[in-house]
């Protein structure tokens, strides 16, 4: 058994480079950028209006005494027009491009209109109202750096320079396997002495959060059809997280199925809590990595969250935010394990505090649905109500 640190540490050495892919704009929400995106002309790109009223030039308006004749009409969607008379005025719509010969826009509000004139009440200042060209971004920067992760807000830069097609980091292919012949499927009325299988469910929705689309499947506790099965599955995938069967029991077949297969074991069993018959190893033969993680629903989603995501965060050159909260409580740790406690998250005072939430154990898969995330609290200490401790979130805070 090796500490959790070392595990992490050895997950970590096995990032990958699963290569670069194009992707169409609407499926590019969560991927990451693999090309640098530049500004493919000015932001704005010309000289706009920021209100409905009229443009003017300023120095003519002046000496226009009170009444601005007005010229014409600039709409959004229309080419430029000139302001041909100092003394003029046009009228102008949010968005439209500042007539020529114009500096300086004056909001309805503050007008008053008279057959085809318009009389300025309140004071103007000179170029007020204006989004002037480049004022944003000027044409040729770069806008977003490759490696950004894509989210909505990128998602419209993506859409104004015009990117319909976008190189992104590949994902890797993933096989999401439950293990256990007390499993059935969710719409079967499980026997007494079965349960249905929620693991794979789980895990899916995990990875369709981060935008990887999976394929799950259920095989039985047999040594046989399981070598078969997963020796399929090594020359299909990149990676396979699978849950159950890693422990000490007489069917827990598949840590010497994988041996069989010729798997290299990087570790089995760390020293944590939940979670510590986690096996890690790598197939070098068709490069597939193996998370197989101990079946015990907590332990599956502990696991995950604590080794697959900083794993895949750092596979595509993301950094894992490290998050830290205050306890709400004093915490005893009387065990030589790392301790990953539930906790409800809550923000008092602007500071971030967590609760430890009383579950039965690691097979407590509703006491999931009441935590934010996990507090990691190291073996053999005791923390103080106030001490600062790494949260592992498992759910949005705030
Ligand atoms: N002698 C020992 N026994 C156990 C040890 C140990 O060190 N020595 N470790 C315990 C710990 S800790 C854990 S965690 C479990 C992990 O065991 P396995 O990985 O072999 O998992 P299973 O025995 O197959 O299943 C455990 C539990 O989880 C349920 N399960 C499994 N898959 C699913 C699924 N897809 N959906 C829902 N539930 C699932 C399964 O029915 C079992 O109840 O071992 C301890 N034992
Ligand atoms: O380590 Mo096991 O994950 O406690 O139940």
């Amino acid at each position: 058994m090796i500490p959790f640190e070392e595990a992490l540490n050895h997950v970590l050495e096995y990032c990958q480079d699963y290569g670069v892919e194009q992707v169409g704009l609407g499926e590019s929400l969560n991927r990451v950028l693999a090309e640098p995106i530049e500004a493919d002309r000015d932001f704005p790109p010309f000289d706009r209006s920021t209100k409905d009223g009229i443009a003017v030039n300023f120095k003519g308006m002046q000496l226009a005494e009170s009444h601005l004749k007005i010229q014409g009409i600039a709409q959004a969607g229309s080419s430029q027009i000139t302001l041909k008379d100092d003394a003029h005025c046009i009228e102008i719509m949010t968005g439209a491009v500042l007539p020529e010969n114009s500096d300086t826009v004056i909001m309805y509000e503050h007008l008053e209109r008279s057959n085809d004139n318009f009389k300025v009440h309140k004071a103007v200042k000179k170029g007020q109202n204006i989004h002037s060209q480049a004022s944003d971004v000027a044409k040729g920067e770069i806008l977003l750096p490759s490696g950004t992760r894509i989210t909505a807000s990128e998602i419209g830069v993506l859409a104004s320079v015009g990117k319909s097609n976008i190189q992104v980091k590949k994902l890797p292919e993933i096989g999401v396997v439950a293990t256990g012949n007390e499993l059935v499927e969710v719409n079967e009325k499980p026997l007494a002495h079965q349960i249905r299988k929620s693991n794979t469910y789980s895990l899916t929705g995990l990875l369709t959060d981060l935008g990887i689309l999976s394929e799950s499947y259920h095989f039985k506790d047999d040594a046989e059809s399981l070598k078969i099965e997963l020796e399929g599955l090594l020359h299909k995938k990149d990676v396979l997280l699978l849950s159950g069967g890693v422990s000490k029991g007489k069917f827990d077949f598949l840590p010497e199925t994988f041996a069989k297969l010729g798997v290299e074991k990087v570790f089995h069993k760390v020293l944590q809590r939940p979670g510590k018959p986690f096996w890690f190893g790598k197939h070098v033969k068709t490069n597939t990595l193996i998370f197989s993680f101990p079946g015990n629903p907590v332990s599956t989603f502990a696991n995950f969250h604590v080794y697959f995501i900083p794993w895949l965060n750092k596979t595509l050159g993301l950094s894992s935010a490290r998050i830290t909260v205050f306890l709400k409580e004093s915490v005893e740790n009387t065990t030589g394990l790392t301790l990953f406690k539930g906790v409800r998250v809550q923000v008092i005072n602007g500071q971030f505090e967590a609760e430890v939430v009383q579950t039965t154990g690691s097979g407590d898969l509703v006491g999931l649905t009441k935590i934010d995330g996990f507090v990691q609290l190291p073996s053999n200490t005791k923390l103080e109500k106030g001490t600062l401790v790494p949260l592992v979130p498992t759910k949005t805070i705030v």
